[in-house]
């Protein structure tokens, strides 16, 4: 596959459209959509997330590589809200994801299953 290389990182993507998320929380919720969800609490945002996972998985399962494109992008968004909500930082999660890496999930299960 190739890659698009004017494209941006797509962690440093989600940096920043983790800022504008978090500083939307401030922000009026009659005119921006993260604000109102901020608004409703933390209950709706993680239930937002669920929806959104549950239509990513509709759409990978109905083969429609567009719609699982577009789900997926509305899943990310919600995950960014629920971890600003949180005060989860993208930080904190590519720092999970690079202690993990090279290590195999198969490993790491074997290694939790022996403890
Ligand atoms: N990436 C997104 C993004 N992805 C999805 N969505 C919104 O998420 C909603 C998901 O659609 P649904 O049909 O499930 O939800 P809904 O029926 O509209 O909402 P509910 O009544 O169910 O809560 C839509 O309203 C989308 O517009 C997003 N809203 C905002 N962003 C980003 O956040 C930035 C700030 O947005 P505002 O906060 O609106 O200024 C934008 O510039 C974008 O970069």
């Amino acid at each position: 596959m190739t890659k698009d290389k004017a494209a941006p990182d797509s962690a440093l993507m989600l940096d920043e459209l983790y800022e504008v998320i978090a500083a939307r929380r401030n922000a009026d919720p009659e005119s921006s959509y993260t604000a109102k969800l901020f608004a409703k609490g933390e209950t709706k945002i993680a239930q937002k997330l669920g929806e959104e996972a549950v239509e990513t998985v509709i759409a990978a399962l109905k083969e429609d590589r567009q719609a699982l494109a577009a789900e997926s992008a509305d899943l990310l968004y919600h995950l960014l809200v629920l971890w600003a909500e949180k005060g989860v930082t993208p930080d904190e999660v590519w720092a999970k994801l690079r202690e993990r890496k090279g290590t195999s999930g198969l490993a790491e299960k074997e290694a939790r299953s022996t403890e």
